[in-house]
């Protein structure tokens, strides 16, 4: 495709200031990130966790790197364990890292070291409902976060609940950065659509990378 001989013609969208969106940044590097997560779910298989309220996410994920962000019947944390296994989380491949430091590069974040990738997977039908990432402790550093396989539609709120959501179609390689002013913008996922498997892939992966303390 175009994009991937000529990188300056990938769309770079700006959502507020502190959060772009780039299109098809992660593209070239799709099947070694692949490869990378099949990986670590051999060491940390995908689970759905519970809330603390009862439900269960719709999301399947698991971690990788220093610390892994889990959810059980006490609530949401950051554990250097994986309480599935009782083991450390895998280490995090050079590829996540990598890729990870580059976007954030590209979104204006020049210090960013990831301690966390979260592997989140959507089969059609499942969605993230709006929230805010306020788990982590750097507040400085952003959140770099990368779809594979199927589309996803992004929904790009503002600093409180009921502000404006736009609606950002994220297809495979994308890569979305959010930080600055932005790094507390609540943010969700539509339900996936089911559609034509896409890089072989007939769910979403999205990795999402954090610096967490
Ligand atoms: O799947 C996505 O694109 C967003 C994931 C997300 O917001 C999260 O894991 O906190
Ligand atoms: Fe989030």
């Amino acid at each position: 495709m175009m994009d991937d001989l000529f990188p300056e013609t990938r769309t770079r969208q700006v959502l507020a200031p502190g959060a772009v969106v780039l299109g098809g940044f992660a593209k070239a590097n799709a099947p070694a990130l692949l490869q990378a997560i099949e990986d670590v779910l051999k060491q940390a298989p995908l689970r759905r966790y519970k809330t603390a309220r009862g439900g269960q996410l719709a999301a399947a994920m698991t971690a990788c790197g220093r610390y892994g962000w889990v959810s059980d019947g006490r609530g949401y944390r950051y554990d250097e364990l994986d309480p599935l296994t009782g083991r450390a989380w895998p280490t995090m491949p050079l590829i996540f890292q990598s890729l990870a430091v580059r976007a954030a590069q590209e979104a204006g974040y020049k210090q960013f070291m990831p301690q966390s990738g979260l592997i989140n997977r959507y089969a059609p039908g499942a969605g993230m409902g709006l929230h805010q990432d306020c788990d982590e402790q750097v507040v400085e550093a952003p959140i770099i976060s990368v779809s594979l396989g199927l589309s996803a539609i992004f929904q790009w709120g503002g600093a409180t609940r009921n502000a404006p959501c736009r609606k950002v179609p994220l297809h495979h390689g994308d890569v979305v950065v959010w930080g600055g002013p932005s790094r507390h913008n609540f943010h969700g996922i539509m339900p996936i659509k089911p559609g034509p498997a896409v890089a072989g892939l007939g769910w979403r992966y999205n990795l999402t990378f954090r610096t967490v303390r």
